[in-house]
This record gives C-alpha cells, sequence and structure tokens, in this order.
C-alpha cells in the first residue's frame, strides 16, 4: 500500500459566495465539507486511481470524527488515524464566484502531547513495513517538533521505503536536509528554502541540499521537475479555471502512483499535471474531474531541459 501522512488534518469547508468583499457581510450559495489536511486528498485522489492506501496522522473532538466518517465511506482508503485530546481543525475556503479566486483561511490545528507524538511514531513505523512509499504532507500541528518530517524521513529511509515531502517554512528546510526521494514545494516555498524567485536555479540549490528529485509546482505553468538523471518541464496544454484548493496534491498523487507503477519521469509528471489540472475543475480538494483527467493526460507537454550542473 501507499502510505500518506498528515500530522494536521482538518475539516475542509468550502465556501461559494458571488462577490467576496473584505468587512463585508456574504450569503454562502454553496458549502461542502470533506476531510482535509494534503495527506488525506492525496490519498483519496491515489484511491480514486485504483491504489490501495492508508492514511495516518492526528484525528480528535467532533471535527475528527466527521473526518473519519467521510473516510469511513471512501473506498480504497484505509484509517490508521492515530486519536488525539485536542480536536482536528477546521480550514476554510472561500470561493469568489464571480472572479473565481479562493481565498483560505487554516487554523493552526490542536495542541500535541510528546505521548500522542510518541505513539504516532510507532503506528509510523509499524505502517512502513508494509508501504511501498509514504508521502509525508502538510503543516505542522502545535507541539509536534519542527524537525518532525527529517525525523519521519529518515526512518522511512532506514526502512527502504521512497519518501516523499510536501511541506513548507522550516520543517521543509529540515526535512530536505534528511535527504528525501522527492520533494514537491510550490513556487513561493522553493523561493522561501534556497533564497531564489528562480525557479531553475532554485530547484538545483534544493537538490544540492539533499532532495534526490525536486518537483517544484509552477500553478498554471505546470511543474519543473529536477534529479541526477535530467530536468523536464510539464505544462497543461490550456490554462483552466477553477478551485485551486488540492491542485498540488493531486500532484503528489500522481508522482507517487508513477513511482510505484515505476513509470518513466516524463510520464509521472504528465499524470501530476493532468491531475492537478482535473482537481482545479472539481468542486474540492481531494476531488478531480475524471473525464477531465482523461482528456487533459495525452495532451500534456513535457519537455526535457538541459541536464543541471
Ligand atoms: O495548513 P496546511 O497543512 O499547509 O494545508 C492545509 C490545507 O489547506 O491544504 C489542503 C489543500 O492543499 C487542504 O485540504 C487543507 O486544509
Amino acid at each position: 500500500m501507499i502510505l500518506t501522512v498528515t500530522l494536521n488534518t482538518a475539516l475542509d469547508i468550502t465556501y461559494h459566495v458571488r462577490t467576496l468583499r473584505p468587512h463585508g457581510s456574504h450569503r454562502v450559495s454553496e458549502v461542502t465539507e470533506r476531510p482535509g489536511g494534503k495527506g488525506l486528498n492525496v490519498g483519496r485522489v491515489l484511491a480514486a486511481l485504483g491504489h490501495e492506501v492508508t492514511v495516518t496522522g492526528f484525528t480528535g473532538g467532533a471535527t475528527g470524527r466527521a473526518v473519519r466518517d467521510q473516510l469511513a465511506g471512501t473506498a480504497g482508503v484505509v484509517d490508521a488515524l492515530v486519536p488525539v485530546q485536542g480536536s482536528t481543525r477546521r480550514t476554510i475556503a472561500v470561493v469568489d464566484t464571480t472572479t473565481g479566486d479562493t481565498t483560505q483561511l487554516n487554523e493552526p490545528g490542536p495542541a500535541i502531547t510528546p505521548a500522542e507524538w510518541s505513539a504516532f511514531q510507532e503506528t509510523y513505523e509499524r505502517l512502513l513495513r508494509s508501504a511501498s512509499a509514504v508521502a509525508l504532507c502538510g503543516s505542522l500541528p502545535p507541539g509536534v517538533p519542527v524537525g518532525a518530517y527529517a525525523q519521519l524521513i529518515r526512518t522511512a529511509r532506514a526502512s527502504a521505503v521512497p519518501v516523499l515531502l510536501d511541506t513548507s517554512g522550516e520543517p521543509l528546510r529540515r526535512g530536505v536536509a534528511a535527504r528525501p526521494d522527492i520533494v514537491k514545494p510550490n513556487a513561493e516555498e522553493l523561493a522561501e528554502l534556497t533564497g531564489s524567485h528562480d525557479p531553475s536555479q532554485a530547484t538545483r540549490s534544493a537538490r544540492r541540499r539533499g532532495a534526490h528529485t525536486v518537483v517544484a509546482s509552477l500553478g498554471a505553468e505546470g511543474l519543473l521537475a529536477e534529479n541526477a538523471a535530467g530536468r523536464w518541464r510539464a505544462a497543461p496544454p490550456r490554462r483552466v479555471h477553477g478551485n485551486p484548493t488540492g491542485a498540488g496534491d493531486s500532484a503528489v498523487a500522481g508522482l507517487l502512483s508513477g513511482l510505484v507503477e515505476d513509470l518513466p519521469w516524463p510520464e509521472r509528471l504528465a499524470r501530476a499535471v493532468a491531475l492537478s489540472a482535473a482537481t482545479v475543475l472539481a468542486p474540492a480538494a481531494g476531488e478531480f474531474d475524471h473525464a477531465a483527467y482523461e482528456a487533459l493526460a495525452g495532451q500534456v507537454a513535457v519537455t526535457s531541459e538541459a541536464s543541471a550542473a
């Protein structure tokens, strides 16, 4: 199975409003509630692609129960979430239906105790024994050490399980230094990590810091990937409009499925870009428009660039 880790799970609430105005009062025309946090989205997309998935991380309180109840109805996803005393956070995405822009509000998450963190590490080590790959995704809730991902990467590497990291800030910096197989930052996270706003320079710099393969998500422009074998750009055939929440998570699902199927890198990237675009066309994170995915899959342009120095 593929294992995804979401230490800061969420109940994702998406509101649609006609025009979002700061200081204004708004009528919500549509609301959806879904299990969220990046790794849960990755897991749902992987399951929809036909992979066996186990999700772990922390959940607690009434929001945690809502997350678990919905996951229980998701075919192909095994729930190995670790219960905690605190309450799973809510994250709010407000979609302005006039402009198509999305505004996000992410709560910090529950405080995790040292005993809960230890319980998680035991669960993680046990699950790694039957994992073909693991993805470590999203922010850290309060109480989890900032070097948590670095530690989880070292554990995965010691168990010879390929590991992908998708996070930001200091957890990303420390995680990259622990030499993950793949790191998938967006342009902003990559610039913060490396100090460079030039994606080509920044991917190279992130590799020098320890990541074997760097896959940078560049929004509507697609992906830029670099490893010892080469450098590729993968771009969707056209700009798609919709809710981008979770588009990066679908790209991660595409990369992981390609990894366990042992696809060549250009095919992995094409799949990741098609899934990502098809997610923008779906109303909520962790879902994608299947017909659009099928249509886009053959239309992603992947070009090989001069190899990295
Ligand atoms: O606060 P984090 O963990 O960085 O991001 C959380 C989050 O915004 O990311 C997902 C979309 O990628 C949402 O499902 C989720 O709520």
